[in-house]
């Protein structure tokens, strides 16, 4: 598979690349970015970290598996018509106030002109399906779809750090293993989070919590990735989750898994009584992106919240 991640010079992007040699060894990774000295460091570290596979040192049976490569291009609608997929990273530093509750919004005028100057050059290219990282993802996203005029279907904006957060929190407060806890979230990937409690299920059984004890869990998973930026220095967000999370996306884009469902942000035109906005919303993937866009029966209270995230990142997209 060949995957292009536009800024990959920088932390999240970077890891993405990291995460997918390891994830996926005959990935091949393109970086593209402006700081091209950065992502050349770290394409010469990654393939260097991949030398370890060819050795089988730990891992043998990497050995007789085809391994993929790490290089940096300029960007050019060649790179991206050769590729599988794209990963947007690309974003101006953390402003000052970026690392408090709400940060993400701080980022919204500079990463739009990122995203303006980026699909200039993008649509030239065959439309390809992307994975928006950037923040706020949302809004990011619906502006990439809207500059480079490509289907709908290709835009996926991120979002699920916050489906891996929460499971971490109903973990620990249901004393369970995360690997059995299923949470999804769809809505804003920001303060409008809207988790699907009445799907939420603990080694496969529906799991009650009190509101009192709902609001805990959310408030959780608002508050966490700022913990984490204060307590590692505000210019490092949570590469770790992040990325591990980007490359399953794109690992489920290449797997063509047609019925398993996962939440992220696409464009929507009428799903859920919508449009003009980017939401997280349940969808199936193929390999040319969002094969289709599932609409659930959700209770009155996570209605209630869907339209409340709707109204807030339509009137800023
Ligand atoms: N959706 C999510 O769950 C998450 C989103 N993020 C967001 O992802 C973005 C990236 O975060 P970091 O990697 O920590 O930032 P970073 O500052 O380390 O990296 C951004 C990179 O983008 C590059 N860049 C800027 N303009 C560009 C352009 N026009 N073309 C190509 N490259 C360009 C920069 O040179 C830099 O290397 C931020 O907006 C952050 O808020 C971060 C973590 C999770
Ligand atoms: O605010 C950030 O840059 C990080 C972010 O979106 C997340 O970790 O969910």
């Amino acid at each position: 598979m060949d995957v292009v991640v536009i800024g990959g010079g920088g932390t999240v992007g970077s890891t993405v690349a990291y995460t997918l040699s390891v994830q996926i060894p005959a990935t091949n990774v393109t970086l593209v970015d402006t700081d091209i000295d950065a992502a050349e460091g770290h394409a010469i570290d990654i393939r260097h970290s991949m030398c370890h596979a060819t050795y089988g040192l730990g891992r043998p049976d990497f050995a007789s598996e085809p391994l993929g490569s790490v290089h940096v291009a300029e960007p050019s609608p060649s790179v991206v018509s050769e590729s599988d997929c794209l990963v947007v990273t690309a974003s101006a530093p953390r402003p000052k106030d970026g690392d408090a509750r709400g940060g993400r919004l701080t980022f919204l005028e500079r990463n739009l002109e990122i995203v303006d100057n980026i699909a200039a050059w993008l649509n030239e290219a065959d439309p390809t399906p992307v994975i928006v990282v950037s923040n706020p993802v949302d809004r990011i996203t619906h502006r990439l779809w809207r500059q480079t005029g490509w289907p709908r279907q290709r835009f996926l904006g991120y979002s699920l750090s916050e489906t891996a957060r929460i499971a971490d929190e109903i973990a620990r407060q249901t004393d369970a293993s995360p690997r059995e806890v299923y949470c999804p979230i769809l809505g804003e990937h920001g303060e409008h989070i809207v988790p699907i409690f009445s799907r939420a299920t603990v080694s496969g059984e529906p799991v009650n919590f009190s509101e009192s004890e709902r609001d805990d869990i959310v408030e959780y998973v608002r508050d966490v990735p700022y913990d984490v930026l204060k307590l590692r220095g505000a210019q490092d967000s949570s590469r770790w989750v992040t990325a591990r999370g980007v490359a399953s996306v794109v690992q489920r884009l290449d797997d063509d898994c047609a019925d398993a469902l996962v939440c992220l942000s696409t464009p929507l035109e009428g799903e859920y009584g919508f449009k003009d906005v980017s939401l997280s919303v349940p969808v199936r993937l193929d390999k040319d992106g969002v094969a289709n866009i599932v609409e659930w029966s959700l209770v009155e209270e996570e209605r209630t919240a869907l339209e409340d995230a709707y109204r807030v990142v339509r009137t800023s997209t």
